[in-house]
């Protein structure tokens, strides 16, 4: 009997007047996994994420979960399905601390009271957060701490598949890599998928990777084959030498 993947996209495409930003993408993503979508800039990235998680309605073509079509579902009713989203602006709440909002995101797990707090606690320990930042307004934190209380918040929830937009922008290397911890944490009980730029971060993290171009699935495969593709190579280089040649 075929396994049935926990997302999948048919055909999928999403078009801004004449441009296809997504263009017939067929995705296959099987439950347990860390895929991460990478490609040049304008290749259609962040509007197949919002297509993955519903935050667009494709122009035709389907998004499944467990072999469910999510076309039509709200977003609270795809919230309910265990499909959890990190966009790249973080969705806190800004006037409570870091512990009260992720004590609210485990709250759709329908806990008790005792077993909500040591999910609370054991969330902040293994996003790395002591007393002192547990109790600051969320408003305050910084831009990285901002994003690690979120991935606290997807923690809590225990979701199926968290849906990660670009969780390393603006952070340092040292950031990055304890973002790449925190994923690692996630993925212990949920499937991942990651939009990114950073390739350090990818061959860390990612099982497998898609490559997008234009719209459409150029190659997928294992990191190291990625890195070793011409085509793909071509892609990245080619974009830095434009920036370079841009430069002067
Ligand atoms: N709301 C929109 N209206 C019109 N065109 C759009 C819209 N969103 C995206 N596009 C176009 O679709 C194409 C793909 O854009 P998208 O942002 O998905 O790429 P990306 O791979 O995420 O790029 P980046 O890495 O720069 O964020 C681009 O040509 C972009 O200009």
């Amino acid at each position: 009997m075929s396994k049935v993947p926990i997302l999948a996209a048919r055909g999928l495409v999403k078009r801004f007047g004449g441009v296809a930003a997504v263009d017939g993408v067929d995705l296959v993503v099987d439950a347990g996994e860390i895929r991460c979508l990478i490609g040049p800039n304008g290749a259609g990235k962040s509007t197949l994420f919002k297509c993955l998680t519903h935050q667009h309605q494709p122009t035709s073509g389907h998004v499944l979960f467990e072999g469910r079509d999510l076309q039509g579902l709200a977003t609270h009713r795809i919230a309910r399905l265990g499909i959890a989203i990190k966009n790249q602006i973080p969705s806190i709440y800004a006037n409570l601390d870091v512990r009260e909002n992720i004590r609210l995101a485990g709250l759709r797990r329908w806990l008790g009271k005792r077993q909500l707090n040591r999910v609370v606690e054991l969330t902040l320990d293994e996003i790395g957060f002591d007393e002192r930042l547990a109790s600051q307004p969320a408003a305050t934190l910084s831009h990285a701490h901002r994003q690690w209380c979120e991935l606290g918040m997807l923690l809590a929830s225990s979701p199926r598949i968290a849906l990660l937009d670009e969780p390393t922008a603006g952070m340092t290397r040292e950031e990055m890599l304890k973002t790449v911890d925190v994923i690692k944490r996630l993925n212990a009980s949920a499937t991942v998928i990651v939009v990114e730029h950073d390739l350090e971060f990818i061959a860390r993290l990612a099982q497998r990777v898609t490559v997008l171009h234009r719209g459409k699935v150029l190659v997928e495969d294992t990191m190291d084959k990625i890195e070793a593709n011409e085509i793909v190579r071509d892609i990245y280089l080619g974009r830095k030498k434009e920036a370079a040649h841009a430069e002067g």
